[in-house]
């Protein structure tokens, strides 16, 4: 029996399986048969598929599926710390715990709940944490699946500690794209970036729109809240929203990086470019009792839609 939008009922749009190390992973449909599976490690989203089932998200053929490290792929939630930019680990250690399902979460606004499957996570500090990052917080992540296919993450930041604290944070959204050679992206033009190639130096952005023949590692400051990311061979785009998120990160280690990383696939550097919305040069800070929230929302349109109608 088909459903109509109408009647879709959002709750038998839930399924609850075990991930390769038996840890719950939720998967959310929408009525047309796209979907998005979440794993409870890392609250990692670890799939995206649109209506005719092709997967969205780039995932390492020799991804590392062992807890806890982060799977290579898909979107890992990177916070406290964004990248090496602190004195934690790598991106922070919220992509390495395993989160629980939020069963009365704080309301949200209705728009993010009503015609989307939606499952709601949360990560609070554990003694463990506190000994490497004395500041207690309550991380809550919303992922929905819109009717129409969007991907959209909340994340909503609490400060349940006695004093203020800072954080840099990165939804690490791995893109699978047809040949990196032929993809570029537009909206990040004549903006400053941070290259990490460098160390962290400040340069502006000359191209009209960013394309790759090499290794890149950069975050382009004060980005504008939409980014287009055309894949020419695909015949598609990724429109990239974000907001409460001033950064936005990009990144592929081209072959001589990916070929010295042990969870990447030989040459499937070209099948995947990270873009993130992020906060990475100015930290956001909270008071105590503050919450910060921070959106990002992913769709693919056909690449006939030329970049004015998107940005
Ligand atoms: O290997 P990781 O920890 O997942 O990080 C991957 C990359 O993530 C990017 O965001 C960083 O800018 C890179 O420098 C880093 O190499």
């Amino acid at each position: 029996m088909g459903h109509s939008a109408a009647v879709w009922d959002c709750r038998t749009a839930i399924e609850i399986t075990k991930d390769w190390n038996g840890i719950d992973q939720v998967m959310l449909r929408n009525p047309h048969g796209a979907s998005a599976k979440v794993s409870l490690h890392g609250a990692q989203v670890v799939s995206w598929r649109n209506e005719h089932g092709e997967e969205l998200l780039f995932t390492s053929s020799k991804a590392i599926l062992k807890h806890p490290k982060a799977m290579r792929g898909g979107i890992p939630i990177c916070f406290p710390q964004f990248g090496n930019c602190g004195s934690l680990e790598q991106h922070g250690f919220a992509r390495n715990k395993v989160w629980t399902i939020d069963e009365c979460p704080p309301a949200l606004h209705p728009n993010d709940s009503h015609g989307k499957s939606f499952i709601d996570l949360v990560l609070k500090s554990s003694d463990e944490d506190l000994k490497c990052w004395p500041h207690s917080f309550e991380f809550r992540l919303r992922v929905a699946l819109s009717s129409h296919g969007e991907l959209l993450l909340i994340s909503r930041v609490r400060n349940v500690n006695g004093k203020p604290f800072s954080f840099s944070f990165g939804y690490h959204a791995h893109l699978s794209v047809s040949d990196i050679s032929e993809v570029r992206i537009e909206g990040l033009e004549t903006l400053d970036y941070l290259d990490n190639l460098s160390r962290k130096e400040r340069y502006t952005e000359q191209g009209d729109a960013i394309t790759f023949e090499s290794e890149l590692d950069r975050v382009y400051l004060g980005a504008p809240n939409v980014v287009a990311v055309l894949d020419h061979e695909r015949k598609r785009t990724y429109v990239v929203r974000k907001e409460g998120l001033p950064d936005i990160a990009v990144w592929n280690p081209w072959e001589k990086k990916s070929k010295a990383m042990a969870d990447f696939g030989d040459d499937e550097y070209k099948q995947m470019l990270c873009v993130d919305g992020a906060a990475i040069e100015k930290p956001i800070t909270l008071k105590p009792g503050e919450e910060w929230t921070g959106r990002m929302e992913l769709s693919v349109v056909p690449s006939s839609f030329c970049s004015e109608q998107l940005l």
